[in-house]
């Protein structure tokens, strides 16, 4: 095993997954520098979800390696694993899932909690987050009086309040109306930046994969070439697009 370049806290060579016999990442080789917000893009079933389950050690390639911080995550066991996805990582998901019986400060509290924040610090974070989020008012409300937009923002709060290393973001806009979009990414982003969390983006819409730094395409399994345009605006990354296979 030959560890990967010090300036990537994410580095992965030569993925090959399969689910059920069918191919879903067939060598694919990335690095993501520290503090990088890297877009992942690809039609639908290009290979996204899995890519982002194996760089967090949620998923074991059955090829290949991912190195986090120069540690092998492909060799780890399930526990050490959860460990390092619970104190490490932050995971949003396309559509939220909200633990019912807490409230949404409660809920955006929960992984400051699980780590041994006491309450009062971990609601005081979490309202924080809330507020920046624009859902302060819903504080104290429970997921299932909250519109799908507003569970997304809690959901994302979450991600966010226990200062992951690296954020993986799963389609993390789906649910949300189009303003709603651009607001709430660039409120992740922003953060991200001003945090130094790295953040992995799996999109397949353009307009959010322009506010990363850079964009890897994945096209059935494999990635593909990415040319980077000039910047957007000063302050909100670059896009790239896909040329070819
Ligand atoms: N649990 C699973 N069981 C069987 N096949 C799966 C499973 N998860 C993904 N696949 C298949 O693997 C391929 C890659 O799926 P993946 O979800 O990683 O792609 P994606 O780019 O994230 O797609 P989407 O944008 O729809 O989420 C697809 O063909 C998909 O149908």
């Amino acid at each position: 095993m030959v560890a990967p370049p010090d300036n990537d806290v994410l580095w992965a060579r030569a993925l090959h997954v399969k689910h059920n016999g069918s191919p879903a990442l067939s060598g694919v080789s990335l690095g993501v520098r520290e503090g990088e917000i890297l877009a992942v893009g690809g039609p639908r079933g290009s290979g996204k979800t899995t890519l982002l389950q194996c760089l967090s050690g949620q998923l074991l390639p059955q090829q290949g390696e991912v190195w986090f911080n120069s540690v092998p995550v492909h060799t780890m066991g399930p526990l050490s694993r959860e460990r390092l996805r619970r104190d490490r990582f932050g995971w949003i998901d396309p559509a939220p899932v909200l633990i019912p019986e807490l409230n949404a400060w409660e809920n955006a509290a929960l992984p400051l909690m699980l780590r041994g924040t006491g309450r009062r610090a971990a609601k005081k974070t979490a309202l924080e987050w809330l507020e920046r989020l624009d859902i302060g008012d819903c504080a104290r409300k429970r997921p299932h009086t909250l519109l799908q937009a507003e569970r997304q923002r809690v959901a994302i709060a979450r991600a966010l309040v226990p200062a992951p290393t690296v954020l993986f973001a799963d389609e993390p806009t789906a649910p949300l109306h189009r303003a709603d979009r651009a607001h709430v990414l660039r409120t992740l982003t922003t953060a991200a930046r001003s945090h130094g969390i790295t953040v992995v983006l799996a999109t397949h819409d353009a307009d959010t994969a322009a506010l990363a730094d850079r964009t890897v395409s994945l096209l059935d399994g494999r990635r593909v070439n990415t040319v980077h345009l000039p910047p957007v605006t000063e302050t909100e990354g670059r896009a790239a697009c896909s040329l070819s296979v």
